[in-house]
């Protein structure tokens, strides 16, 4: 299974990406409709958020008042907090059991407009942002939804910034043109590197290996790096604390082929073996034995395990060292 974060701030098009997606065959999580679930009439959610916050907050038909939840919390922040405690663990948990339901050879798109804020990034393959200018996102939901600028601008200051959202982002996705647009740049993502990503990673399959052209150097290097190695620290826990950038694109202004290159030295070949089904369900299968020979030849890492990024729209190896092997 694919797992792929989807995210932005309020109005930047993440319903519009999630339902091209849906086209093409994902199965679709929405933060936002759980959120609603968990707090339906008769759940232990609106049970707590009335302990909580009184019976003000219900509707005359005994549902959450949504306006007046939204006028409290967006307002003052020990308030929002406290919901989000109420209601985000019960998300996630209802999170989990979705994902358990979906097929093994799915692409899930996990849509969650707190993903930065809750420090989701990690546990995704791929995290797709879609972003638009803040004037822009306010007249649209001022428009489609009803509501006020001041109340959008009020959800907009409670939220990650766009600083915070790019630090994390696989994929940036501008949404300040016409929908049209953004719905060809998803279709492109999905034919160029989410399909090939699935496939690959179902397959225990590396993506292409790249050509050895020597580019510029690129100053997103070491960031795109740190994402993988929060990605792998994620899956492998303590096992993988001490995974480095390492290679040419690690050295500031230095050209080198678009290939991240990544070390993990382990204690011992029992832990290098334990590692490799976590790899590649993090998305770094084995490199065939050939491959591998040439590529620890390539950079100087005789008696390493190389392992290769599934992704064909991120290049990256890594290389597993055994510390105590002669
Ligand atoms: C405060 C509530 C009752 C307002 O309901 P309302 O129908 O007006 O908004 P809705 O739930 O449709 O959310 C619309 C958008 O508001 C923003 N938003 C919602 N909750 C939050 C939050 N806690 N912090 C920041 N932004 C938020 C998001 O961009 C979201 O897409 C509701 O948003 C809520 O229960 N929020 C807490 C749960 C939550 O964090 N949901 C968001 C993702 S899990
Ligand atoms: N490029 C665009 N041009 C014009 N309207 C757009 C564009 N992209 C999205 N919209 C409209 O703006 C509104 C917000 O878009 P969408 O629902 O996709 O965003 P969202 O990030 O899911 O919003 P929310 O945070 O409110 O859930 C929708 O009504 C959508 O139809």
């Amino acid at each position: 299974m694919l797992r792929i974060g989807l995210t932005g701030g309020i109005g930047a098009g993440k319903s519009t990406v999630a339902r091209r997606f849906a086209d093409h065959g994902a199965v679709i999580v929405d933060a936002d409709r759980l959120a609603r679930e968990v707090v339906a009439p008769g759940t232990a959610g609106l049970a707590e958020i009335v302990d909580a916050f009184g019976s003000r907050m219900l509707t005359d038909d005994g549902e959450l008042d949504r306006p007046a939840m939204g006028e409290l919390v967006f307002a003052d922040p020990a308030a929002r907090a406290r919901l989000n405690e109420i209601v985000h663990p019960k998300v996630g948990a209802r999170t989990a059991e979705v994902l358990a339901e979906a097929p093994a050879d799915a692409v899930v798109v996990h849509d969650v407009p707190l993903l930065v804020e809750n420090g989701l990034a990690p546990g995704y393959h791929l995290v797709v942002v879609v972003d638009a200018d803040e004037a822009i996102r306010v007249e649209r939901v001022r428009r489609t939804r009803g509501m006020t600028e001041e109340a959008v601008r009020a959800r907009i200051a409670s939220q990650a910034s766009r600083a915070d959202r790019r630090a994390v982002a696989d994929v940036w996705l501008d949404n300040d043109g016409a929908q049209a647009e953004l719905i060809t740049l998803v279709d492109a993502l999905c034919r160029d590197r989410v399909r090939p990503f699935e496939e690959n990673l179902r397959l225990g399959r590396p993506a292409q290996s790249v050509d050895g052209t020597v580019r510029e150097h690129d100053p997103e290097w070491p960031a795109q790096a740190g994402r993988l190695i929060r990605r792998l620290r994620h899956e492998l826990g303590e096992r993988a604390a001490a995974i480095e950038h390492v290679g040419a694109t690690a050295e500031p202004g230095r050209p080198a082929p678009d290939l991240l290159e990544l070390e993990l030295a382990v204690p011992s070949v029992e832990t290098a073996d334990s590692l490799t089904p976590l790899l590649a369900q993090a998305g770094f299968p084995p490199l065939a034995d050939a491959a591998a020979r040439h590529q620890r030849a390539d950079a100087g890492r005789q008696g390493a395990r190389v392992f290769r990024s599934a992704d064909p729209g991120r290049p990256a190896d890594l290389y597993v060292t055994v510390a105590d092997r002669p």
